[in-house]
């Protein structure tokens, strides 16, 4: 049985992208969809529901830097291994521009630095191309892998 509100098809998703498959609360709030590039980095994206927008038929703020919190996460975890759950320390965006209905919202992360312990990155997320957010975060990263968080088998 598929999940409640899971109503993406796999047509209006862009070539190479696969369904990233979650628990919990982005098992609720996606699907989001995901490939790894050439550079080893995850590129992310999702497509704008009426479930995910606000009554001006626009994506709501929050799906946004919840996209943005997965999206940052994601590239510090991959550029670190792949292999470890990273807890969100701190998280911005900037909303430069609307997320429309219907719109394809995709971002690519850049690792800006890694430390022992925490990892910085940022990302341009556009929506059908255009900018939409600007967003920053830093994640921890935990000196232990977790047996459950094979971050780069979602992207298989
Ligand atoms: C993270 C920290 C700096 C604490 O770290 P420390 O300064 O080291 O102090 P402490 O001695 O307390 O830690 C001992 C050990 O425990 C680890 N650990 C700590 N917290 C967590 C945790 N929540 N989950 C797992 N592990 C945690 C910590 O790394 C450390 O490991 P280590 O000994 O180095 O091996 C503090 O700001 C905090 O707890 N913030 C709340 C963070 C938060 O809840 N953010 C929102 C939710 S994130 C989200 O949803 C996004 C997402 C979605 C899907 C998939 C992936 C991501």
């Amino acid at each position: 049985m598929s999940a409640p509100h899971k109503t993406e098809t796999a047509a209006s998703v862009p070539a190479g992208m696969k369904e990233l498959t979650f628990m919990g609360y982005m098992e609720v709030n996606g699907p989001l969809w995901g490939r790894i590039d050439d550079d080893g980095l995850p590129v992310m994206g999702f497509r704008v529901e009426a479930r995910h927008c606000n009554p001006m038929q626009t994506c709501h703020g929050g799906m946004l830097m919840t996209f943005a919190d997965m999206l940052l996460g994601f590239t510090v975890s991959v550029a670190v291994g792949g292999k470890k759950f990273l807890p969100t320390v701190s998280l911005s965006g900037d909303y430069v521009g609307p997320a429309p209905l219907g719109s394809w919202v995709e971002g690519k992360g850049r690792l800006i630095r890694a430390t022992r312990s925490l990892g910085f990155a940022e990302a341009l997320i556009t929506a059908d191309g255009a900018a939409a957010v600007r967003t920053s975060g830093i994640m921890k990263i935990p000196s232990q892998e977790t047996r459950d968080s094979d971050v780069l088998r979602l992207f298989r």
